[in-house]
């Protein structure tokens, strides 16, 4: 539905020329969730503002529904930027307006006849559950309740696709989790595809069917949500999971418990938990394996286990059982650093 082909964009400030894109290609499928992962600087504003052009890459195409947008008048852009809807960070309400008319103000300007804005405006209201809302200004609203305005606002154009520019990264985890099942909703119900951008790992885990991993102007990694975070092959998608997601000790047990044996991190997917895999490599090899810390992480249709287990024994007894572990489905990684 959506292509970037060798997506290019430089910015000049002053003398100095910033590769802000470096070739990123990637397709987004129609009805996914799509989303992008990286750094502060990484290059993910610059990538989702290309979709809708309001940047222009320096090179590259970019493909929607089989059109080079790039190649399209500006009449034709505009139409085009009605199937895309956008949210932002930092929501963009008119703060003049009350929640009603910051949902019909745009509709207004766009032409669009009084009875089908009030049919719009009430449907995309109750969506986002902000019926009994309607008349109160975005100065008395919560973070959240401004974010499903703007969410309002951008599907009572009926895009085709939403784009989502940091939509959660102000909000806190509780509010958080609940504009994502808001999108999850939107995605499911509406059939809306989504493309969003984030620095926050949870927010790809919770609602993104598949992932890219941006640094420095380049993606590193792409490819299914679980598959990502199951076997991420890239140091930087390794590091992004770890920051977040691994499971960590005191260093004062850590030293005591590796006087004895080793460490291992192990992620699996929720299918993988049902092999006893710790108990075979307590039966294989003279090794006991006790388990420090556990988690869960649940992905959009899968849950993912972390586990740090100690492995007490001796060197070549506990190498050979950390060897068995990774010829499993599980992803091991040594954590005697
Ligand atoms: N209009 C601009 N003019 C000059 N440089 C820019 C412009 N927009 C972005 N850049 C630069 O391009 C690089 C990528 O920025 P971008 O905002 O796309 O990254 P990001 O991953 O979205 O980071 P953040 O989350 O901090 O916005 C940065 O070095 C940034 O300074």
């Amino acid at each position: 539905m959506i292509e970037l082909n060798h997506v290019s964009k430089t910015f000049q400030v002053g003398k100095k020329k910033i590769e802000a894109l470096k070739d990123v290609s990637l397709t987004i499928r129609k009805g996914e969730i799509f989303g992008v992962i990286g750094f502060s600087g990484a290059g993910k504003s610059t990538l989702i503002r290309c979709i809708n052009l309001l940047e222009r890459p320096t090179s590259g195409h970019v493909i929607v529904d089989d059109k080079d947008i790039l190649k399209l008048s500006k009449r034709d852009l505009l139409k085009l930027r009605r199937k895309i809807g956008m949210i932002f960070q930092g929501y963009n309400l008119l703060e003049t307006a009350s929640v009603y008319e910051n949902i019909a103000i745009p509709l207004k300007l766009e032409g669009v006849a009084k009875d089908e804005i009030e049919r719009r405006t009430e449907k995309y209201l109750d969506i986002v559950g902000l019926t009994d809302r309607r008349d109160a200004y975005p100065s008395q609203l919560s973070g959240g309740q401004k974010q499903r305005v703007a969410i309002a606002r951008a599907l009572a154009h009926e895009p085709e696709v939403l784009l989502s520019d940091e939509a959660t990264s102000a909000l806190d985890p509780n509010t958080t989790e609940s504009i994502l099942e808001l999108l999850l909703k939107i995605n499911a119900e509406l059939g809306i595809t989504i493309f969003l951008i984030t620095h926050e790992l949870n927010v790809i885990q919770r609602v993104c069917d598949r992932v890219a991993v941006m640094e420095k102007g380049q993606i590193v990694e792409q490819g299914s949500v679980v598959d990502i975070f199951a076997r991420p092959k890239e140091a930087m998608t390794q590091q992004f999971i770890r920051n977040e997601s691994r499971l960590s000790i005191p260093e004062s047990i850590r030293r005591d418990l590796l006087k004895s044996g080793r460490l291992v991190n192990l992620t699996f997917l929720g299918e993988s938990a049902k092999d006893p895999f710790l108990a075979t490599v307590a039966k294989k090899f003279d090794v006991l394996p006790s388990i420090i810390a556990g988690g869960i992480d649940q992905l959009k249709d899968q849950s993912i286990g972390n586990l740090l287990v100690h492995l007490k024994g001796d060197r070549s007894e506990t190498e050979a059982a950390i060897q068995y572990l990774k010829q499993q489905e599980i992803l091991v990684e040594e954590a005697d650093y």
